[in-house]
C-alpha cells in the first residue's frame, strides 16, 4: 500500500475507536513503554497530542522516562511560520503553551535546543510498517528533524494498531523508529 491510502484508512481507524477502548489501550500501551530499559536519557523531545485526533498522550511515558532519569529534561516542538521544519524548544514546568495553526500546543517560551542535544524523541505518527518506518499527517516536519539529529537517537512511536505489511513509496527521507509501542506487544527494529 502507498502512504496515502494508509494514511487515510489509519486516520479513520483511530477515530472509529471508542472511548472506553482507546482509554484501556493507552493503559497497556503505558505498560509495554515501561518493560522497555533504555541507556540514560538527558534530554527528551515528547509532543502535546492531538487528542481530538485521537493521537496516543504521552504523558504518562514521560513520567515513568523522568522517574528513571530524574535529571532528564523535556523538549517539545516548535514549528517554523514560513517552511517545514520545526526546532526543540526547552520547557520547566509550568511553562506556557499555545496552539498552533494546526490546533497543536506548543511553547511560546523556553529556548530552543539543537537536534543533536536530543538522546530520545517520540514520534507521533499515524502508522508504521514492519521494518518502522512511519507514516505521519504528510507534511515531513518529522523526516526533516529526525535528519538533523544525532544517528544514535532513540526513535519511539506508539501505535493503537499492529505494523501494516509494507509502505510502497518509502523514500530517502524515510527515517525509521527504533521501538513502536502497540496495546498488544513492542517492536523493536
Ligand atoms: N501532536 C503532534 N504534534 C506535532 C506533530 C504531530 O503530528 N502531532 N507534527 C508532525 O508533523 C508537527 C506539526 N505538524 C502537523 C502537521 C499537520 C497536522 C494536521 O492536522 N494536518 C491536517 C491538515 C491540516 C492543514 O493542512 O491545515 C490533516 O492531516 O488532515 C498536524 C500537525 C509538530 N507537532
Ligand atoms: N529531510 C528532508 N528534506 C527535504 N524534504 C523532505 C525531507 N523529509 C521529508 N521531506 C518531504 O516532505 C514531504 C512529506 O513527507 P512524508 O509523506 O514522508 O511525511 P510524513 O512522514 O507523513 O509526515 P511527518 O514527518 O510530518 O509526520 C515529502 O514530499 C518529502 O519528500
Amino acid at each position: 500500500m502507498i502512504k496515502r491510502t494508509v494514511r487515510k484508512e489509519y486516520l479513520q481507524r483511530r477515530m472509529d475507536i471508542p472511548e472506553e477502548d482507546l482509554q484501556q489501550q493507552t493503559a497497556l500501551m503505558a505498560f509495554n513503554f515501561k518493560k522497555l530499559s533504555f541507556p540514560p536519557v538527558k534530554f527528551l523531545m515528547s509532543f502535546s497530542p492531538l487528542l481530538a485526533r485521537r493521537e496516543f498522550d504521552v504523558s504518562v511515558c514521560e513520567d515513568m522516562l523522568k522517574q528513571q532519569n530524574p535529571s532528564m529534561q523535556t523538549a517539545w516542538p516548535r514549528i517554523e511560520e514560513h517552511s517545514s521544519e520545526m526546532e526543540a524548544s526547552l520547557v520547566q514546568r509550568g511553562g506556557l503553551f499555545i496552539k498552533n495553526r494546526f490546533n497543536v500546543l506548543e511553547p511560546i517560551s523556553g529556548h530552543i535546543i539543537e537536534p543533536e542535544m536530543l538522546d530520545m524523541i517520540f514520534v507521533p505518527l499515524v502508522a508504521f510498517d514492519e521494518k518502522g518506518y512511519r507514516i505521519g499527517y504528510g507534511k515531513g516536519y518529522y523526516d526533516r528533524y529526525l535528519a538533523r539529529c544525532r544517528h544514535d537517537i532513540i526513535r519511539v512511536g506508539f501505535s493503537f494498531f499492529e505494523a501494516v505489511r509494507g509502505i510502497e513509496d518509502i523514500n530517502q527521507f524515510d527515517v525509521p523508529l527504533n521501538f513502536c509501542i502497540t496495546p498488544y506487544r513492542n517492536y523493536e527494529f
